[in-house]
């Protein structure tokens, strides 16, 4: 266990004790935007596999952090007296982990899951009778504050209780309900969606230097075009459609590069694209919760 001196703020004692169990890119990146915006380390734990990342993590965000290789009941130490635990680590290994903690849970910690392909009832099946359960799918920009979740509650789970994390989740991000038949799609568009950004921003680049760029100067024009493009769409009001308007001149360059990409099927290739990451979702569904 890696344990850090109290950190210099004052803990706000009516706000949830958060556990994040599993701290990769998705629980790390929540973990830091709640972190950052104003929730005190005194009121989250968190768990690692290895005491390297935990000594790494706690260092950085001043949390306790627990090693599950180093110590065996690292998951449940970070559970005990938790309001809230989040499930962060790889769909496979969910499950597990919900055997794993079952003993140490209060009757009212919800459990919340952010893994793709694990249901509700599944979870339900490996966690005490009654407790208290949300499905959520989240993406990364949580870590600056700009996520996008969807929650579900389960069969045991209060307006109340929903209420406490959509509350939580919304200090780094929007929250959205869905019924859970529909978080198939919002991994495929939110989920998994900020890669298919990167990936434009990837391609952009090469493109570049395709055309007699330096690669630095490639880099650096994709990314501020597509990080500023982000800005510009994440005004009040604003509207992806009428941007792109604006930035097409008739007869002029954008129009040909537009008409490019339709000529080409992107519509139908963002669609395709889409589905297979929802489609990926459901067969997680099988593999996993039979
Ligand atoms: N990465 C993403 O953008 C998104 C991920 N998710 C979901 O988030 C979950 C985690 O995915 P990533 O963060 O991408 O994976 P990751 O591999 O980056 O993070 C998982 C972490 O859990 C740790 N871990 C594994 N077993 C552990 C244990 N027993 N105790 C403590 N820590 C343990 C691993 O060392 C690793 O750091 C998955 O279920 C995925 O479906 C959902 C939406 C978006
Ligand atoms: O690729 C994945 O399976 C996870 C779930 C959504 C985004 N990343």
């Amino acid at each position: 266990m890696t344990d850090t001196s109290a950190p210099a703020e004052t803990a706000d004692a009516t706000a949830p004790v958060i556990a994040f169990l599993g701290t990769g890119s998705m629980n790390g990146s929540i973990l830091r935007g709640v972190l950052a915006s104003g929730v005190s380390a005194d009121r989250m734990r968190a768990t690692t596999r290895s005491e390297e990342s935990a000594q790494k993590l706690a260092e950085e965000t001043g949390v306790q952090v627990f090693a599950s290789d180093a110590d065996a009941a690292a998951n449940t130490r970070a559970v005990d007296g938790a309001d809230v635990v989040l499930l962060g680590v790889k769909p496979y290994a969910i499950l597990e982990l919900c055997d794993e903690i079952s003993e140490a849970l209060s009757p009212g910690t919800v459990v919340v899951s952010v893994a793709a392909g694990i249901t509700l009832a599944a979870m339900a099946d490996h966690l005490p009778q009654g407790q208290p359960i949300v499905r959520s799918m989240p993406n990364t920009p949580s870590s600056v504050g700009r996520g996008v979740f969807s929650v579900t509650g389960g069969e045991h789970t209060s307006q109340e209780q929903l209420d406490t994390v959509s509350g939580l989740l919304s200090q780094v991000g929007t929250v959205v309900n869905v019924p859970e038949e529909q978080i198939r799609a919002v991994t495929g568009v939110s989920g998994s969606g900020p890669a298919y950004v990167f990936l434009l921003a990837e391609m952009m680049q090469k493109a570049g230097q395709k055309l007699g760029l330096d690669p630095e100067v490639a880099r650096v024009l994709a990314k501020e075009t597509v990080s500023g493009a982000g800005v510009l769409l994440s005004r009040e009001d604003a509207d992806a459609e009428a941007l792109r308007k604006a930035v097409t001149s008739p007869n002029g360059t954008t129009e040909q590069a537009i008409n490019t990409f339709l000529d080409g099927g992107i519509e139908q290739l963002v669609a395709d694209a889409v589905a297979a990451s929802a489609n990926r979702g459901d067969a997680m569904e099988q593999e996993f919760c039979g």
